[in-house]
């Protein structure tokens, strides 16, 4: 049964829209006038939209004839009117779109809310999300949108206070496009609320934000012109004219050379494409010449969006052929790593008509998508050097990102590995490059030593770590899963390979200033330990042999008695833990254990294990000793109720034995 649209419906606002029209509504974001660069660059987009459309869809039935923006101020009723002959909404559409706030990341915006609780913590908040139409609420305490969409017979008017709720009704007669009138807030200088009934604030505005939309924005203006007398020795008369003016000068900003555009208007065109709220940490802009001809203007945002790990985030490089807008976020010219990066890219020799599908094929957008990617890689590169201080912003925003890129595009790894910066045991606060890790090696050191965990508090308490601590070595200490993706990939620095301090055997150069004879002796005590250990090793082997594919003495260890390690291509437990939480499991793999022949407790093991082999609570002991080694790198038991029940047992007889 088909239901019928009641003529006019009320609707509530989800709870997080309310919540943020609230705070939108109370904002002490300081910069009203940003309301105005929203509803333009909304306008905006839905005519590159129609004209788009009706360039693929002859049938459409939309009228293209002559897209622009219109302006229209009522001073007295105090109103403001934005108008736009674009793609326009359904009733669905506006409900969908207007009626619900950021769908794709509502939990997080939930959290966000939660934490900013006042509006104090808003402008933060306003910078993450973009919030786009609703900034009208900061200006106007009732809002009007009318509009039909292209092809559609009837139109929508949706109207709201900025309250709890909304009315959506379905009208006749409503010209193509969206128009949006604000019944305006009182002016308040004091608090940055301007006229925005007032033509000459308007015309600022608009140049000041809104210049480089390629759309005619349009406003009326009423002049008084002196006219001449109609015949000599007559009176000079005045009259009154109306007048459009086009308020902005449509220059496509990335065709301009750089040194014509001051950073104030490349910050609002990064605003524009990105519908972000920030400034850009970084503008690049490329203009390529030759075989393929195109110009690209790219910014490297100096916050992330709330949904950069999300699978539908959205809003990246902006394809346009010839200045003709194409698509939104055209994955294509961008590594899935560098998906931060906002912008556009105007190729001159593409059709119209171009597809994504087209475009995966391309061999130009291919060799676009080359340079584009180098041309990001070196622009943080060259910050590191001459703007340290947000050069580390961009890395602390995108840092995760970019690392993907270590994995996913070996061509780049090296000039990846180069921008990255990494926690160190060298300092407890201050990241360290690659460059400055080499140059602070031990000499003797031949590899990059790093561990990699959950928390840098994790990694920094593992059992690994211990040698290399006493002997002053320094460590990476890596705790994005990404890190274990890359460094397992087998990755070098100028050469020098990465090793991972929890596989393989260490051999931390101890031997350095010694003579011949005193290396010669140190080589007979490990002999005479070897042998010394040899009965509990083997014992030790069979004995957890299910779980372990080893055991060995250890040079890593100064205190703890125990460490579990890995051969140099085993799969670390982060990385095991990875594959399971993905779906995929990986066949168990066995690892090494390590003892500290130092430690009492391994000493003790010994000397029980030579005077009682046959004593079975030793093997208990045995399955403790590796149960502990495991949680202390931050590891999973197999079995932890069997090893907390030993444990109790155990404890119990030395309670007794006192
Ligand atoms: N003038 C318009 N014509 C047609 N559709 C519009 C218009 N204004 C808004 N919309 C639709 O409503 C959606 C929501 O607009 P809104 O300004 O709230 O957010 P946005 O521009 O998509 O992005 P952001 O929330 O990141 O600013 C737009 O994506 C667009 O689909």
């Amino acid at each position: 049964m088909a239901t019928s649209t009641p003529p006019v419906e009320e609707r509530e606002f989800a709870a997080e829209t309310r919540q943020l029209l609230d705070l939108m509504v109370h904002s002490i974001y300081s910069n009203k006038d940003s309301f105005l660069r929203e509803l333009i660059s909304n306008a905006s987009d839905a005519l590159d939209k129609v004209r788009l459309e009706a360039y693929r869809d002859k049938d459409l039935g939309a009228d293209t004839s002559d897209l622009h923006i219109e302006l229209e101020p009522d001073t007295d009723g105090r109103t403001l009117t934005l108008r736009d002959n674009g793609i326009g909404m359904s009733r669905d559409e506006v409900v969908d779109l207007i009626g619900t706030v950021a769908k794709s990341g509502t939990g997080e915006l939930r959290r966000k809310l939660a934490e900013a609780k006042d509006a104090a913590g808003s402008p933060d908040l306003i910078g993450q999300f973009g919030i786009g139409f609703y900034s009208t609420f900061m200006v106007a305490d009732k809002v009007t949108l009318l509009t039909r969409k292209a092809g559609e017979a009837t139109g929508t008017r949706w109207e709201s206070d900025g309250g709890g709720s909304y009315t959506v009704e379905s009208v006749p007669d409503v010209a193509q496009g969206t128009q949006v009138t604000l019944h305006l807030k009182p002016v308040d200088e004091e608090d940055n609320l301007h006229d925005y009934a007032d033509p000459a604030t308007l015309r600022s505005l608009v140049k000041k934000y809104s210049d480089f939309i390629s759309w005619p924005i349009r406003m009326e203006v009423t002049r008084t012109r002196t006219v001449e007398p109609a015949e000599e020795g007559g009176e000079e008369t005045t009259e009154t004219v109306v007048e459009t003016d086009t308020l902005n000068s449509m220059k496509a900003l990335w065709a301009r050379p750089r040194d014509e555009v001051s950073d104030e208007e490349y910050a609002e065109f990064y605003r524009h494409v990105s519908h972000a709220w920030d400034e850009p940490a970084e503008v690049i802009s490329v203009n390529a010449e030759g075989t393929f001809e195109y110009q690209a203007l790219l910014f490297i945002p100096s916050q992330a969006p709330f949904d950069l790990f999300m699978r539908d985030s959205r809003h990246g490089v902006q394809l346009y052929v010839k200045r003709v807008f194409i698509m939104d976020d055209c994955d294509e010219l961008m590594p899935e790593y560098l998906r931060f990066v906002k912008g556009v890219v105007d190729a001159a020799d593409l059709s119209l008509n171009v597809s994504r599908e087209i475009l995966q094929q391309d061999r130009q957008i291919r060799a676009i998508r080359r340079r584009l990617t180098k041309k990001v890689i070196s622009a943080i590169k060259d910050l590191r050097g001459s703007d340290p201080e947000k050069y580390l912003s961009v890395w602390t925003q995108f840092g995760r990102v970019l690392k993907e890129g270590l994995v996913s595009d070996p061509d780049n790894r090296d000039a990846l590995l180069a921008v990255a910066s990494f926690d160190t045991t060298h300092s407890a606060d201050e990241q360290t490059s690659l460059q400055d890790y080499v140059s602070r090696m031990k000499p003797g050191q031949s590899s990059i030593y790093f561990l990699t965990g959950e928390s840098r508090a994790q990694i920094e308490n593992s059992p690994h770590m211990e040698a290399f601590r006493a002997k002053g070595y320094e460590v990476l200490l890596l705790s994005d899963p990404i890190d274990e993706m890359w460094t397992s990939a087998g990755a070098d620095f100028e050469g020098t390979p990465f090793q991972s301090i929890a596989k393989g055997e260490v051999d931390l150069d101890d031997d350095a200033g010694k003579t011949d004879d005193e290396k010669k002796a140190a080589e007979q005590e490990k002999e005479e330990r070897r042998k010394e250990f040899a009965d509990l090793l083997s014992w030790l082997e069979q004995t957890l042999g299910e779980s372990v594919s080893q055991v060995r003495l250890s040079t890593r260890l100064t205190e703890s008695p125990a460490c579990v390690v890995g051969d140099t291509f085993s799969f670390s437990p982060q990385l095991e833990k990875l594959y399971r939480a993905s779906g995929q499991a990986l066949p168990p793999s066995k690892r090494i254990l390590e003892l500290n022949p130092d430690h009492p407790l391994v000493a003790g093991l010994r000397e029980a294990h030579a005077a009682r082999p046959d004593d079975p609570a030793l093997t208990d002991t045995a399955h403790l000793v590796y149960g502990a080694a495991l949680l202390a790198e931050g590891g999973e038991l197999s079995d932890p109720a069997a090893f907390a029940k030993t444990l109790a047992a155990r404890l119990t007889a030395g309670l007794t034995l006192d």
